[in-house]
């Protein structure tokens, strides 16, 4: 099991105390190559909850990402992230990202691996002590502490999924953005890691925004941005999701909407001819 288990910081001083949302974005659109991959789209990411973002295989839920962190080009519309516009600068630190590709150096061990991006976060001999304590935690956070020192090159799946995680988790984030973390692995380790989101929300008030396309791991999170083809088919709690629809699932739910929105833009097509 893992743990997060440091003192929490007194409740005047959590982060979603602050009731403005962590996300904030209106008619965002992006354009990648010939395709308008983000379709001018509205939505806000609430603190302190696990928003969760699902939708099939290239509907947009990377580039979503990548423009909330600041690393995508060609973002037109308005996105704001803790307050700011995303991509400032200050924002740097706040934010932890674990992407679909993580890099993890496999001839490096766990904590060597956390002390080179510990060392790009807060570099310099007057940090060293921080540094190492910062290490230490995210190792113990992620529960690696007895594979500390194994090479990366000889971890599982999980334990490296594990590691990228540690590696977010260093700069102790007020938001974390998390691309896919639990594909490819097994359902005690999905389990355990969707307990350590908990955790994580929970105990020092992180936003978290994950993205998944198994709509089984929707019923965890806290909120739901359901997308398709670049737009956003629902913003709402997996309840609300469910009883709006009269589904017994949040897939079924999904499937739903997917049917609606097909049915209105045959209409459409049907009424503009
Ligand atoms: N560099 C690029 N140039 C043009 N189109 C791109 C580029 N990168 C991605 N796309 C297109 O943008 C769309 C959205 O891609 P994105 O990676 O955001 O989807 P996704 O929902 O994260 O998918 P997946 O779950 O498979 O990662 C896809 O249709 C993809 O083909």
């Amino acid at each position: 099991m893992m743990n997060i288990h440091r003192d929490s910081p007194p409740t005047e001083t959590l982060p979603n105390m602050d009731k403005s949302p962590a996300v904030r974005a209106e008619d965002l659109t992006v354009v990648r190559g010939p395709r308008t991959v983000l379709r001018g789209i509205d939505f806000t990411v609430p603190r302190g909850q696990i928003t969760g973002l699902l939708g099939p295989s290239g509907c947009g839920k990377s580039t979503l990402m990548r423009s909330i962190v600041g690393t995508q080009a060609k973002v037109t519309g308005t996105l704001d992230v803790l307050g700011r516009p995303a991509g400032h600068p200050k924002l740097r630190t706040l934010i932890g990202y674990v992407t679909q590709a993580p890099s993890v150096y496999d001839d490096l061990t766990i904590r060597q691996n956390l002390e080179y991006f510990a060392a790009i976060l807060a570099p310099g001999h007057a940090a060293a002590d921080q540094r190492h304590e910062n290490v230490t935690r995210a190792i113990d956070d992620v529960d690696l502490t007895s594979h500390a020192d194994s090479l990366a090159g000889n971890l599982s799946g999980g334990q490296r999924s594990r590691v990228s995680l540690a590696v977010a988790l260093l700069g102790t984030p007020e938001l974390l953005v998390l691309d896919e973390p639990t594909v490819g692995l097994d359902p005690v380790l999905r389990r355990d890691l969707w307990d350590l989101f908990h955790n994580i929300a929970a105990q020092r008030g992180a936003t978290l925004l994950i993205s998944s396309h198994v709509m089984d791991e929707a019923e965890r999170c806290h909120r739901l941005l359901l997308m398709r083809e670049g737009r956003i088919l629902a913003d709402d709690t997996p309840d609300a999701l469910r009883t709006r629809t009269d589904s017994e699932t949040v897939e079924a739910a999904f499937l739903h909407l997917v049917d609606e929105a097909v049915a209105a833009a045959a209409r459409e097509k049907e009424t503009t001819r």
